[in-house]
């Protein structure tokens, strides 16, 4: 059978279990999906063939965490501990600027840096989803797109009951399109009370939806909820039944012995933001802890307003060093598994591991190609210890997603650099004129 697409990679890291590092290997494309892996002397034909003789070929990264709008509010309110950055300059923000055109063209401008730095899934938890929907579409960028849940009033909905019927009228309106899922993603325990997520837990396993919430940010919010509930807020989800395999805890930078009970015997995973955390002074998530107890892991960049970039792969890089610096062991998360935690990692804490995150026959094409022959690659010992401890997301030159080339020799093919930076601009001088 003919391919419509070959790649011929200097390198493969399909990011299988085993984590090899391939060569002399040729990936075959058809209707958005890969057919075949084959040796680089197979004599299958493709309608185009596409060498890349300095490259390798890896799965796109998968950004298991953020919120793509705040692009605009980037290097906005730098330099602040969470609470004040939230509650002082971040929400007074969002309540004053954000509506559908907000988060249509800020998500526009967050997903040209994701497809150019080599992600082709992002995950998002912002107000108006059916924005961040239409820029995904609008770009072919894969997207889970979690609604946000709060008890409280903002300019996207009244009530957490609300918010719930806004997330499942906009799950039902996009629901033919394979880029997108649909998941419930209540802010955090501090703003969402019992009630409301009973509900979400029922609405998950009815509906089977992915779920996410910013969980254990800081020391603060886990002495909190000790002193008004007497339980740190990991033990109060699981007493109401939160906890399930379909949940994702986004940051747990505080975590003790009981905490990774929990994890384990519920099966939710943990999305790791290190730079969001180092840069509001929150906390260190023990990754290594968490890695030997065998609680899955994802990597999320966060919001551009706490990181400031939604690079994933500098995001690797700085999970690796910190997990050794927290660890007190050079050992900890090695560069193919942080590579791992990039892929598959964010794949199966979002749900979509059947489809995405590794390459695999019968998977999605959502690809990367990183150009390894550059001034600050050399000299090349190991591919995978170039990708995630050099700046290697500078030399992204390919990416496709289910297929579409998306990033070609490193042109964004269906987006306009110069137009997204206009509109940057409008929007910085209308939040604060000069
Ligand atoms: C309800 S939509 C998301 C909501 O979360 C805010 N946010 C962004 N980053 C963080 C973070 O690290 N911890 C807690 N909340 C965060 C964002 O500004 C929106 O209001
Ligand atoms: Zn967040």
């Amino acid at each position: 059978m003919t391919a419509q697409l070959r790649i011929n990679p200097r390198w493969l890291l399909p990011m299988t279990p085993e984590m090899p590092v391939l060569e002399q290997q040729s990936v075959f494309i058809a209707d958005g999906h890969i057919v075949a892996i084959e040796d680089a002397s197979s004599t299958r034909t493709a309608e185009q063939v596409i060498d890349l003789p300095d490259q390798a070929l890896l799965p796109g990264y998968i950004n298991a965490h953020g919120h793509a709008a705040m692009t605009l509010f980037r290097g906005m309110a730098d330099d602040l501990p969470l609470m004040t950055w939230l509650q002082d300059h971040i929400w007074p923000a969002e309540g004053k600027w954000v509506d559908t055109d907000f988060v249509r063209q800020g998500t526009e401008l967050a997903i040209a840096e994701m497809i150019s730095t080599g992600t082709t899934t992002f995950a998002d938890m912002y107000f108006y989803p059916q924005a961040v929907a239409d820029a995904a579409l609008h770009c072919g960028m894969r997207a889970v797109i979690f609604t946000p849940i709060l008890d409280f009033p903002t300019n996207y909905a009244q009530s957490a009951n609300d918010y719930i019927q806004k997330a499942l009228l906009t799950r039902d309106h996009y629901k033919h399109q394979p880029l997108l899922t649909f998941g419930l993603g209540p802010h955090a325990p501090y703003t969402v009370s019992d009630s409301p997520l009973r509900q979400i837990r029922i609405l998950a396993d009815e509906l089977d939806l992915p779920v996410q919430i910013h969980l254990h940010e800081t020391a603060f919010e886990v002495e909190d909820s000790l002193n008004k509930l007497g339980k740190r807020p990991l033990k109060r989800l699981a007493d109401i039944g939160f906890l399930t395999e379909r949940v994702s805890c986004v940051h747990m930078t505080q975590i003790d012995d009981e905490d990774i009970t929990l994890l384990q015997r519920t099966g939710a995973s943990v999305v790791h933001c290190p730079e969001s955390n180092l840069k509001l002074a929150s906390g260190f998530c023990p990754v290594d802890r968490l890695q030997q107890a065998g609680v899955r892991i994802a990597l999320g960049t966060d919001g551009a307003a706490s990181n400031n970039d939604l690079d994933l792969q500098g995001e690797m890089k700085t999970a690796a060093l910190l997990a050794k610096a927290v660890a007190s062991n050079a050992a900890a998360l090695p560069a193919r598994e942080a590579l791992y935690m990039a892929t598959m990692g964010g794949a199966r804490a979002l749900g979509i591991n059947e489809r995405t995150g590794s390459i695999e026959v019968g998977k999605l094409a959502d690809l990367q190609a990183v150009d390894l022959s550059q001034l600050p690659q050399q000299p090349l010992y190991d591919p995978a210890s170039q990708l995630v401890y050099t700046s290697s997301s500078r030399q992204v030159r390919h990416v496709w997603i289910g297929g579409q080339h998306l990033l070609d020799n490193g042109r964004l093919t269906r987006q306009d650099p110069e137009r997204l930076t206009e509109i940057a601009r409008l929007w910085q001088t209308r939040i604060r004129p000069n």
